[in-house]
Formats: structure tokens, sequence, C-alpha cells
């Protein structure tokens, strides 16, 4: 406090008015700081003057005091505080207090009395004009101050793009394959070492030198790139703009599972920079994923991740009965192209197929192969995963691209009775229309296989024609047993086409020899390499076979297949098809077979009678035990 001055402390009602024998009283009590040593110590009442109190003030019935205490007023006390004050010695230093201690009888009316005085004087003109300043300029100080803060956001803000992408989603795997191939992470300081082929069959940028060490590159396939580290930012240059890149690393609160948001944030106010960058890592990324089919799947939060990239499988790889495989081709193509033909009809942009017939006889394998000749990416539903009920399958299906093949494989496994695929209920016929397999038709006690997870068959049905069901997208199903399907399922609108794909005819067994022996790719190879027999000759291998050789089953790859002349296959061709009887074995035996005989295609006919005995012998024994 500066010297001089005093202390009225609290407010007006604390001052101390007492009623002492029907004469109003004002006492001050009013103390030496000097003498208390500045620690105040307000102990005594007005009554008993202790050493501290030096002064005490009567105020009535003094002339200018009025007889009741209602009539005191904040000046009045002020004017006595400053008359006591001024006649104590060394006044400048002393503290005045006013107390309510011991108050007898009037401090309620004396409150209100205060009360209404200081009211008086907050609104009296001069205090009011004291108010309006302060809250003026306390309301200039803020708009100052939020000014201040905007600009400070705003300005630096305003001569930057950012883009934020999101690791769910394929922009983020484009732009970080983009990234890996800035050579600026060469030579950062901080970074991050990543195998991560970001969906593509290979990593984009490998660390310098290691493309060029054969042996290196052998032991690992998977390859070593630099990427920006999470929760780093990272200046670069892009076509003379300063960027900043930042991977941001976030808890999602759900199973401790983080996620990553890459933001790029680019040092100009034309958003041309910013849609060059992402047409430029699209492009790229198509351009790298060009001869892949991209395959998603369903995590456990029911969004779609990518899964894998499969290289592209050509159709005529695919040996399928005749007129098959232009069937679904085009079929699947005229559809793509046809939205405004269903849009002005009214009907829904889908279309479903329904692959069904023998085990191992090319259902999946068409379909990433028409996937890859279409440009489509693959989105399995796997209708028996843990936790899939209703509401997730309609999720996931309406959450589905608007162009994609989206394929449900067995789709029998889950809703047949008691039928799971281990059970072989011998040769199906396959013509049975849906629904009619009664040659073994569960005991009438057998409970019903209950759906894994809480999905039931009208969830399915709903979500495959329901009205979240994704438009424009293909869906294709497979089953090996087409009779156990419920009819609702096959009905058109939701399996439209249903193809059947039936065991190895004696005409695929040949097709299968010839493209296996000499592929369209290699069939171009010049003349004098395809004259060459070398050890392929029946003597050689017979050669090969008295030799001392390791013990192992399958075929080494580093044996080639002889270059044969394409006469020469047709005519092994031919001789294979004669052994292999109609209809009896899968595609997938026959090519397992040829596998097993991958370098020795002489010998693959000549046993090939023989294997096919061992076949129906292994079938047998295994009919024989069920
Ligand atoms: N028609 C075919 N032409 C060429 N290869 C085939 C054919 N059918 C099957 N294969 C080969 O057999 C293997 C299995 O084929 P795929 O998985 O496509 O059969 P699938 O009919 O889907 O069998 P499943 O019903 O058991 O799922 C693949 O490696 C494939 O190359």
């Amino acid at each position: 406090m500066p010297p001089g001055a005093f202390q009225l402390s609290g407010a007006a009602t604390r001052l101390g008015v007492i009623n002492d024998n029907g004469v109003t009283r004002l006492d001050f009590w009013v103390v030496d700081q000097r003498k208390d040593g500045g620690g105040g110590g307000w102990t005594k009442d007005g009554a008993e003057a202790g050493p501290h109190i030096i002064g005490i003030v009567q105020a009535s019935p003094e002339p200018s005091i009025s007889s009741t205490s209602s009539e005191l007023t904040l000046a009045t006390y002020f004017s006595l505080a400053g008359q006591i004050l001024s006649a104590l010695p060394g006044s400048s230093d002393v503290t005045a207090q006013s107390t309510a201690q011991n108050s007898t009888v009037t401090d309620g009316l004396a409150s209100v009395t205060d009360f209404s005085s200081l009211v008086a004087l907050l609104v009296s003109a001069g205090a009011l004009w004291n108010w309006l300043k302060v809250i003026t300029i306390g309301l200039l100080v803020e708009a100052l101050r939020r000014a201040t803060l905007y600009l400070y956001s705003r300005i630096p803000a305003s001569f930057w793009i950012t883009a934020h992408f999101h690791e769910d989603d394929d922009s983020y795997e484009w732009m970080m394959v983009w990234l890996s191939k800035q050579p600026s992470w060469a030579k950062a300081r901080d970074i991050e070492v990543s195998t991560d082929t970001f969906g593509l069959s290979t990593t984009a940028t490998l660390v310098p030198g290691e493309e060029t060490d054969n042996n290196l590159s052998l032991v690992s396939s998977r390859k070593l790139a630099y990427l920006p580290a999470a929760s780093r930012t990272y200046p670069i240059w892009y076509h003379g703009r300063y960027m900043l890149i930042t991977r941001v690393q976030e808890n999602t609160g759900w199973r401790g599972r983080k996620q990553t948001t890459l933001e790029i944030s680019i040092l100009t106010r034309n958003n041309r920079v910013l849609n060059e960058l992402l047409l430029e890592a699209k492009k790229d990324y198509m351009a790298a994923a060009h001869d892949t089919v991209s395959i998603y799947v369903a995590d456990s939060d029911n969004d779609w991740v990518h899964a894998a990239s499969r290289p592209k499988r050509k159709l005529n790889s695919i040996i399928l009965d005749p007129g098959i495989t232009e069937l679904l081709v085009d079929d699947a193509r005229d559809f793509l192209n046809s939205r405004a033909w269903y849009t002005a009809r009214g009907i829904p942009f889908r279309r479903g197929y329904l692959l069904y017939g023998a085990p191992g006889s090319g259902k999946t394998s068409i379909i990433s192969s028409i996937a890859g000749e279409l440009g489509l990416d693959i989105y399995i539903v796997s209708l028996s995963r843990t936790g899939l009920d209703d509401a997730a399958l309609s999720t996931l299906i309406s959450d589905l691209p608007e162009k994609c093949i989206s394929l449900i494989e067995d789709i029998d496994a889950t809703f047949t009775h008691n039928l799971n695929r281990d059970d072989d209920p011998g040769p199906v016929d396959m013509n049975a229309p849906p629904g009619t397999d009664d040659r073994r038709p569960p005991p009438p006690d057998t409970p019903v296989k209950p759906p894994v997870g809480s999905l039931s068959l009208g969830g399915l049905l709903n979500a495959l024609d329901g009205i979240a069901a994704q438009e424009g997208r293909l869906l294709y199903a497979t089953t090996n047993k087409y009779s156990a399907l419920d009819p609702a399922l096959c009905r058109p609108g939701r399996m439209d086409v249903h193809v059947e794909f039936r065991l190895a005819s004696k005409d695929q067994a040949r097709k299968l020899f010839f493209s296996f022996y000499l592929p369209a790719d290699e069939a171009a190879a010049p003349e004098d390499e395809k004259d060459q027999e070398s050890e392929s000759s029946p003597a050689k291998t017979a050669d090969v076979a008295t030799s001392e050789k390791p013990v192992f089953f399958g075929t080494s790859h580093r044996q080639r297949a002889p270059k044969l002349r394409r006469t020469q296959v047709a005519d092994l061709a031919t001789r294979f098809a004669e052994a292999i009887p109609e209809r009896e074995l899968s595609m997938a035996a026959l090519q397992g077979f040829l596998m097993m005989h991958k370098s020795r295609p002489f010998e693959a006919v000549s046993v090939a009678g023989r294997w096919v005995e061992t076949e129906r012998e292994v079938r047998a024994k295994k009919a024989e035990q069920s």
C-alpha cells in the first residue's frame, strides 16, 4: 500500500456500526502498521483499546453524525476515516480498517444502507463513465487479441495448400509410392525403412545399390525402400515448389489401433500444383499396377483393405469348354457399358454370376482373369469370417466401389444343411436345379448347420439386392454344390447368369497340354531353338532316370522343358488327350500332373494312362472308406 493511503477492507457491510444503548456509534480500528510490525493482528474490539488500536471515533451524538445508523453513508465513513488519519501522528504510514466484530444489533440494517450506497456510487455518472471506459478498453484488447490470433493462423495458411491422405484410402498408397521414389529420402537423416509394397508387386524404389546387388536381391524377395517416418516433417521440392511432408499417427482408441494420415503442404496459392501432384502420383501407381489385379478383403472393423496384388492372368491360359470364356467376358463387358440402359428402365445396375461345378475346374481362375481383362479390382466377401453378421455384410456390400468384382467363394458352405466341402457327395448332377439335391438328403432330425457368426440367409439376400447394394458391381459366386443352394439365392436379379464348369474333357486336356509346353508367348521363339530337343527325348530321359538324383517330391524349377516344335507339341497333346478319360478328372488335377512332368513332356504322355488308373484307384478307395 502506498504511504498515506488507508484501506477500508471488505465491503461496506463490514463497517462497524454499533448500536450502543440507543446511541449509534461508528467505530474505526486504525492500526499503526509500524507498531503492529506489519503483521495485521486485528484482535481487539472497539471497547477494549489495546496497543494496536489508536483511534476510536464515536459518531453519535456528534453533530456531523446522524443519530441513526441508517443515515450513515459511505461518504461519511470515508470522511471520518480521513479525519482520524489526519489526526494521527505519522498518518502517512497508517492503515485503517473497519470491522463488524462485536457488532451487536444493526449489521443487517447497515448492510442494506451500505449496499445501496455502494450501488449509488457505482451507478453515479462519473462511475458509469469509468465503467464504460474500462469495458471499451477491455473490448478493444480482446478484439486485438483475436485479430492477432486469426491473422497468425490465416496469413501463413493462405500461402499453403495442404492435402490429407488417410491410410485406408487408395490415394494414400499412391502418394506413398510416389514419395518412395523421391530422391530426397536418400539424404534424410531420420527416415523410415520399409518393405511395404503398397499394393504393388514390387517396391517402387529400392535402397540405392540394392537393385544392382544380385545376391542381395535373391536373398530376399522383399525390397527395401526409404519413406518418411511417422510424426516427422520433411521439406522437399516438387517442380520448384517447396513442400512439407508429414505422416501423422493417431491412436484411434480402438484396440490400440493407430491411424496414419499423410499430410502434404505445398507453398503455393495455386491448386493446379496439387492437382498435378495427385495426377502424377495416381498415374505412376496405375502404370506400376497395370499388370496386376488388386485384391481387397474386409478387416475386423468391416472396412475394405488392400490385401494383395496378383499378376494378371491371361484369359487364354484358362481352358474352358468352348464358348464359356467368351460368354463370361463379353457379358461382363457389355454390362459395364450398359448403365444408361439400366437407368432408363429403372433396373438396378447390378449383375450376378453363379459359377458352379467340379472343384478345380477353373471357376476362381476365370474370375481373376476377367478382373484383369476388364481392369477391375476384386473384393472378396468371406461369409465364414468370424463376427460377420447381417448388418456387417450389408455395410460391406454397400461400401463396394462402383465398378468392381465382388467374389463370394463356396457360397454353399455357409447356407446348406450339414454340408461342407469335406463331404464328398459323389458325382453331382450338375443339371439338377438348385434346392433339388435329394441324393443325400439330411436326416429329418439333423439340425440345420448354424450359420457362422450371426449371418442369416435373409441377410445375405438383402445384402445382395437390397437398397444398400452397390450399383455397377459384378458379383461372382462359386459353388461345388449347385443343387444344394437355396433357390432364392439363385434367382435372376441376384444370380443372373449360371455357368456350369465340368470336369476336363479330352479337348481341354489336349489344349492344356499344348499351352503347358508351348504357351502363346513362347510360340514365337526362333525355329532353331524350337528344333532343339535336348534331353527331352525318351532315351535321354531314361539316362536321367538311372543317374543318382536327390530324393524330393515335385519338380525342381531349375529344370526347363525342352524346346519343342509346334507340330511336336500338337502331336504329344493329342496323344495325351487320348489317354485322359472324358469328364472324369478336373483341370486342376491335370495341371498338377503336368507340373510333375514339367520338363518331361514325352514322359507325361507315356505315363498319363497309368496315372489315370492310379487316380481311379485312389478315388475308389476313398469312396469305400466313406
Ligand atoms: N480350365 C482350366 N484351365 C487352366 N487351368 C485350370 C483350369 N481349371 C483349373 N485350373 C487350374 O487349377 C487350379 C485351381 O483352379 P481354380 O481355383 O480356378 O478352380 P475352382 O473351380 O475355383 O476350384 P474350387 O471349386 O475348388 O474353388 C488353378 O491353379 C488353375 O490354374
